[in-house]
């Protein structure tokens, strides 16, 4: 059997998934093929040196991957199951040598996977159980620990694996699905609200995601963004010459500009948040973010790049390198993460901030 690493990206991205990996894999000199399951979102990265599968997934941080959402090592191929005691075949089929911290059920991110995941629920319940009993499954808490996954293909198919517990996603399929606010003006409102909870780590929500802070939302109709940072309790200037939803001017903590987010520039330097949606050209979008961070008209940026119909990776790419040689160009240290989240289609979202003083700020 040979060891590869499975990763989960937005079916449509696989290729981006895989040029991605094997980039990322061959800075550290580790090399490989790609498979990929077209429209499916899994990816298969097949390493010429077995031992580089876990090598790779214990040195690369998967928030430096863009596209992909969740990964595992292979520890077999896919395994076909009985119609009767599938749970004993996937427990035999691991053995008792290694323990895992937690299970995940898995299927593709499509139509057929979404019925063949009220199937793994079901199976899910007797399989702990018989991996508990086995000591293969631990006792929950252990957050270090590897995690167990098993991407099922059909009823009668499925793939075993593992993740590292310190590096791998809390979610199932690397999917954090959200509920829409019903009062919220628009949709999209779910990006921000993912990228908040991706980017800003759990015990800093609290001083960065604050009640009071101040923010500006480019591109902001009809409301969205603004919606969850309002909810946030935060002061917003929501820059758009489109109209705002009612129920948000009626909260009192916004204000409507209808200017260009392009010249918009805050008369107070009290902004601590800077959100932009605008459907614009991405290398303009990213300028726009480096020139605020450098200026020091906001502390955070959280922005969109819209990506384009072909060679989508190598653009992202040339936009975010754009913003780190503008940074390196201040000499300024930095922290800028980008992924394509799950509510994201034909865009990534971007998260940067400053760590060290904003060069080009007027007192
Ligand atoms: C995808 S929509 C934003 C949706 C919004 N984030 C929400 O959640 O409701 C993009 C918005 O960008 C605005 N826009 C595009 N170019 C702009 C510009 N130069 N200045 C201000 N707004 C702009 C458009 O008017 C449009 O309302």
């Amino acid at each position: 059997m040979k060891t590869s690493i499975v990763l989960y990206c937005r079916p449509g991205f696989e290729k981006e998934c895989g040029a991605e990996i094997q980039e990322k894999a061959a800075w550290n000199e580790m090399y490989g093929y790609i498979e990929i399951l077209k429209r499916e979102g899994i990816v298969y990265f097949h390493l010429h040196n077995s031992e580089d599968a876990e090598k790779l997934i214990e040195k690369l941080p998967l928030k430096r991957l863009i596209f992909t959402r969740q990964w595992f090592v292979t520890l077999t191929d896919k395994i076909e199951l009985p119609d009767y005691n599938r749970v004993e075949a996937i427990v035999e089929s691991l053995g008792t040598e290694w323990q895992y911290a937690d299970l995940r059920m898995e299927t593709a991110d499509t139509n057929d996977g979404k019925a063949l995941s009220k199937f793994c629920r079901k199976l899910a319940v007797p399989l702990r159980q018989s991996l508990r009993k086995n000591k293969i499954l631990t006792e929950k808490g252990d957050n270090e620990g590897a995690v167990l996954h098993a991407l099922f293909f059909s009823g009668n198919e499925v793939q075993l694996g593992y993740s590292l517990g310190t590096n791998t996603s809390p979610y199932v399929m690397g999917i954090n699905r959200l509920k829409f606010p019903s009062n919220a003006p628009s949709r999209s409102t779910l990006k921000l609200d993912e990228a908040f909870l991706y980017f800003i780590p759990k015990d800093e929500r609290e001083s960065r995601l604050s009640s009071g802070l101040n923010a500006v939302d480019l591109g902001a109709a009809p409301g969205g963004w603004t919606y969850q940072l309002v909810r946030r309790g935060m002061m917003v200037q929501s820059i758009d010459n489109g109209p705002m939803a009612e129920s948000l001017m009626e909260t009192g903590q916004v204000k409507h500009r209808m200017v260009d987010g392009f010249k918009f520039i805050p008369v107070k330097k009290n902004v601590y948040w800077l959100v932009c949606d605008m459907v614009e050209k991405p290398h303009r979008v990213a300028y726009l973010m480096a020139q605020w961070l450098l200026h020091g008209y906001c502390k955070e940026a959280m922005f969109n790049l819209k990506l384009p119909m072909k060679g989508r990776y190598q653009q992202v790419q040339k936009d975010l390198q754009m913003i780190k040689d503008t940074f390196a160009e201040h000499k300024v240290k930095y922290e800028m993460y980008a992924k394509h989240l799950y509510y994201d289609r034909e865009e990534i979202t971007v998260h940067a901030r400053l760590l060290s003083p904003p060069p080009l700020a007027k007192d």
